[in-house]
């Protein structure tokens, strides 16, 4: 058998990679891992944890605004300069707290660009790194929209970095990060434009609340323009103007590009070692083995019809781990993944979706007004519905939720389905009371 100088070598330090490389490396496996950008990957420190926390204050905003009677603040405004500092004192030390993680457990960490030369080798600078096997995590990338002065628009980390938010912004894109960004430019005073491609904002969250948020953000200021084609951006003095096909124009101070995120998968020589890929990501059997069977992939670079979002490249991440530990020889099989948009109020979901029904008489769909519950007007609620999926049996295989805590609520609900909990099992289930789970649980 060949001996290699390491049993896996990772390209890219995201959760793909992050979660499963310390317990590997526990169980006595050489492991390299490479990054070209930051330790920590996109979550980290371009992504879900400084956008939550400069979210932070948004939603205090919105509770504050809703106890208003109670709470009579005057001039309760984001100071956008602090809320920045503060995100950067969150969130500045977690790369150096990763390195230390992974040095603690002998993981070596490389900085640079790693480019596979041959299905055991990987090159960063002039080192040639052999390996028994390599994993890609090389995560997403903005997608820049392909018009004429795309150069003038900005990307998802630039404003994240954003020291002072601008008067004006037009968010080109209503998808995940043009509706959170669009949420938090708004609360922080800039008057702001979407600019929507189609007709529909978040496609595959419940459009009924999806609307209701539209029609919220149109009340505090925000424009929403839809089916909009754009030809072209230009500076005009200070400012970008971008026009549309039908010569309509929008001016802003800053633009958002907030079209998409596209997997890295060229220039590292996938093509050359044989990897399969497209324009989704990295082509994968169900061992998240690629068309070389030594290379593997994790995390969003992945073709994949499970959300691109950091609970999943947690689990793929995980269960490389216990592959290569030999734990298992199966298959991956993920569990239900839920997801949340951060607007405020938040848009969250799990498993069945109304609209994925194919067979209506199997399901019982239970919809509920949440605000008639006195728990829930504590805290003066402005939104509140869900709508929870029921199969034949009365066991709960999905839910929906808009309102201002629906991630925890569709956290709390979260084991019920992913464990098939019968009402047996749901009685047995004793929360603090009162609390958002007791509350939430009651409706199963
Ligand atoms: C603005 C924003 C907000 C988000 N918010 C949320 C959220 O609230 N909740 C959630 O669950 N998800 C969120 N996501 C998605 C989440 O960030 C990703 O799902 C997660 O980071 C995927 O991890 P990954 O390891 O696959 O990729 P990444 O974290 O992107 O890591 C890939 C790494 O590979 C490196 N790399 C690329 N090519 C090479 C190479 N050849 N050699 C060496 N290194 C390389 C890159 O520099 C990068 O650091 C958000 C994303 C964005 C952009
Ligand atoms: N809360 C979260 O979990 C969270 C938050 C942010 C990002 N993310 C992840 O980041 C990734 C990317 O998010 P995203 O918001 O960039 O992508 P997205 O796919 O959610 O949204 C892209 C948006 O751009 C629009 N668009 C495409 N072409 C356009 C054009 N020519 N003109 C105008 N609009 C156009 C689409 O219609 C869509 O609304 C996703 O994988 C998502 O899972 C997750």
């Amino acid at each position: 058998m060949a001996e290699y100088d390491y049993d896996v070598v990772y390209l890219g330090t995201g959760h793909g990679t992050f979660d499963g490389v310390i317990p590997l490396a526990k169980r006595g496996k050489r492991i390299a891992v490479i990054e070209d950008g930051t330790i920590g990957g996109t979550c980290s420190n371009y992504g879900c944890n400084p956008k939550i926390t400069l979210d932070a204050p948004v939603a205090m905003l919105r509770s504050l605004e809703n106890m208003r009677d109670v709470l009579p603040v005057k001039d309760a405004h984001i100071n956008w300069a602090a809320n920045q500092k503060h995100k950067q004192a969150v969130i500045g030390g977690i790369p150096d707290l990763k390195v230390s993680r992974m040095e603690a457990v002998g993981i070596e960490i490389i900085n640079g660009y790693g480019i596979l030369q041959d299905r055991h080798t990987v090159r960063v600078g002039d080192r040639q790194l052999s390996t028994d096997k390599i994993v890609v995590a090389t995560g997403l990338r903005s997608h820049h929209l392909p018009i004429e002065g795309t150069e003038l628009f900005h990307v998802s980390k630039d404003f994240l970095a954003l020291e002072e938010m601008p008067a004006s912004v037009i968010v080109i894109g209503a998808g995940y990060i043009g509706m959170e960004f669009a949420t938090q430019a708004n609360a922080a005073g800039a008057k702001v434009t979407v600019i929507m491609h189609g007709d529909q904002a978040l496609k595959g969250f419940k459009q009924s609340y999806v609307e209701q948020i539209i029609a919220d953000l149109t009340k505090r200021g925000v424009t929403f323009l839809r089916n909009v084609s754009l030809k072209k951006a230009e500076k005009i003095g200070n400012q970008v103007v971008v026009t549309d096909v039908a010569d309509v124009q929008v001016t802003a101070d800053w633009v958002l590009d907030a079209t998409g995120r596209i997997p890295n998968v060229e220039g590292f020589g996938l093509d050359v070692v044989g990897v399969a890929y497209n324009k989704n990501g990295i082509v994968v059997n169900d061992h998240l083995q690629t068309t070389v069977d030594n290379i593997y992939a994790a995390g969003d670079v992945i073709d994949k019809t499970q959300p691109k979002l950091t609970p999943t490249a947690i689990f793929e991440s995980k269960y490389l781990m216990h592959l290569f530990a030999g734990d298992t020889t199966a298959p991956i099989d993920y569990p239900v993944i839920p997801s949340v948009v951060f607007t405020s109020p938040r848009i969250a979901k799990v498993g069945l979706q109304a609209d994925q029904i194919t067979a209506p008489d199997k399901y019982q769909i239970e919809t509920h007004d949440v605000l008639k519950n006195w728990y829930r007007n504590v805290m003066n609620e402005q939104f509140g519905e869900n709508e929870l999926i029921f199969d034949d049996q009365h066991y709960l295989v999905g839910a929906t939720e808009m309102s201002d805590y629906a991630e925890q609520v569709i956290g709390t609900l979260l084991p019920a389905i992913e464990l098939g909990l019968d009402s047996e099992q749901v009685e047995r289930m004793i929360h603090i009371f009162p609390s958002l789970e007791s509350i939430t649980w009651e409706q199963i």
